[in-house]
């Protein structure tokens, strides 16, 4: 067998394609300080992996952010603020151009083309962005951009009523997205705000291309993080913004002691500027949720934190339900009297399995061994947290919806949460990387191959001309 170096066999003579290509990168790639230059991907010959990265870090060297690739934009993080990148004139600007995809590429470009994709036909067709890229890319900036542009150049300017009505929408949009960060972000190792669930938002708009409502929603919470948490990561923002932010009252009332220990709040010493209770609160007193109801959820959010400090210790007796250790009574009581139910009835949950079975339906109470107390104590905290974010999406979209008789179209916000792998996926994981995987697969089938095929007779036709010429 010849000898192989790096999968090319020893002595084998490199096929021409490969070799043109080769030579064609180096070519490209000779003239450096050209590559900035490359505003559109497509335009980049030969298209490979290597000329596409080299022409990218070229133009985040330049501090250049943002490139088309054909209808696609390609961004890469800036980890800084740019304020002049996002300004309201910049908006305006790219709102206003006769051609915004002239203009340097950005994600104003797309909104403004999108917005524009929708007015232009007789018959409006609905318009949606899909934002994808791995986790700490830039979607949840990047949606927020865009709700920011929409909420701005979809306002109605004509009556000061309709004023008024865009106005209100137009908050409550924006402010979904703090109280949604709360209770659906954390931090994780490679994102200090990563969204722990996808979402989609539909931004409604009428006739005159005014915004006049909108819907959300969401899918895969990652509900096994109120009970789990990574190494080195945290559980959803929302925790430690009790546990930071409550007063004095509030903490006597939600149990909340200064340095309390709570095993599902790991890293609590962490300051990050997502921990600020009070914009999570305004946010949701704009959007409905009054005073009393916030306490209610903020109890039960404290009753959950309590919850996961009941720890049981083993039965000898199998046929009698495991008993919580001595130090974890208190935790049962304080989280049965947060949840609104009694001490009883929790452990009745949390120890004793019922089963049903025969053709008479006769019902049988097993008590749980150790291990399945905890599992049913992890799960009784996910449903209730899952339910709780869902009662919460219900809320945003009650308050951001209007009649469907009042818009006609829309434009659909796709933020897709972001793909990881680790050495042990949980189920969201899997199913979110098994989504973006489906999403590149239907990416490429459909739109790349059409970009190709286009390219390919752009170029024959190219080339006939030079050769009748
Ligand atoms: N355009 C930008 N300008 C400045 N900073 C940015 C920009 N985009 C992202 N960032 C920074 O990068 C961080 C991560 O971005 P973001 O939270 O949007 O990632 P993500 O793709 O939504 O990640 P995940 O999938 O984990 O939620 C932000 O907190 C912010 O600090």
């Amino acid at each position: 067998m010849p000898k192989q170096i790096n999968g090319q066999k020893k002595g084998s003579v490199i096929p021409n394609d490969l070799s043109d290509s080769f030579e064609e990168v180096k070519a490209f790639l000779s003239d450096e300080d050209t590559l900035h230059l490359f505003d559109d991907l497509t335009k980049v010959n030969p298209v490979t992996t290597t000329t596409v990265l080299k022409c990218l870090q070229a133009r985040y060297a330049g501090n250049v952010f943002y490139t088309n690739a054909g209808c696609s934009l390609v961004t890469v993080n800036p980890f800084q603020p740019i304020s002049s990148l996002y300004s309201p004139e910049l908006m305006k600007e790219y709102h206003a151009a006769l051609r915004p995809q002239e203009l340097k590429p950005h994600v104003f470009a797309v909104a403004e083309q999108t917005y524009r994709n929708v007015q232009s036909q007789i018959e409006p067709v609905n318009q949606s962005i899909i934002v994808s890229g791995e986790s700490g890319a830039g979607k949840t900036w990047t949606s927020r951009c865009l709700m920011k542009f929409y909420a701005t150049v979809a306002a109605s300017t004509t009556s000061p009523k309709g004023n008024e009505m865009v106005e209100r929408i137009e908050r409550r949009v924006l402010d979904s997205n703090p109280v949604m960060e709360a209770f659906g972000n954390a931090c994780t190792l490679r994102n200090n705000n990563s969204s722990r669930f996808g979402k989609y938002i539909q931004l409604q708009l009428n006739r005159s291309q005014h915004l006049t409502s909108a819907s959300i929603q969401t899918f895969l919470l990652e509900k096994t993080r109120v009970a789990y948490q990574a190494p080195c990561e945290r559980n959803f923002h929302i925790f430690y913004q009790i546990t930071k932010g409550a007063t004095k009252k509030e903490r006597a009332e939600w149990k909340l002691h200064k340095g309390a220990n709570f095993f599902w709040l790991p890293n609590p010493e962490k300051d990050l500027e997502e921990d600020c209770f009070g914009v999570t609160r305004d946010a949701m007193f704009h959007l409905g949720i009054d005073c009393s109801t916030q306490n209610n959820i903020f109890k039960v959010l404290a009753g959950l934190l309590h919850l996961g400090n009941i720890q049981f210790s083993s039965s000898i007796d199998e046929s009698q339900p495991c008993e919580p250790e001595d130090d974890a009574k208190g935790f049962v009581k304080t989280t049965a009297d947060l949840l609104k139910m009694s001490a009883e009835e929790l452990l009745e949950t949390l120890r004793i399995r019922t089963i049903t079975a025969g053709k008479q339906q006769q019902v049988f109470k097993k008590p749980c061994s150790r291990s399945d107390c905890e599992t049913r104590r992890d799960c009784l905290a996910k449903v209730i947290y899952a339910k709780l974010f869902d009662w919460l999406v219900s809320v945003i979209n009650e308050s951001i919806y209007a009649d469907s008789s009042t818009w006609g179209n829309f434009i659909g916000l796709l933020d897709v949460y972001g793909f990881e792998s680790f050495p042990e996926n949980n189920l969201e994981q899997l199913c979110i990387n098994y989504a973006n995987e489906k999403l590149q697969q239907h990416f490429v089938a459909h739109y790349l191959k059409a970009q190709q095929q286009l390219a390919q007779k752009l170029t024959c036709a190219y080339t006939d001309i030079k050769k009748m010429l």
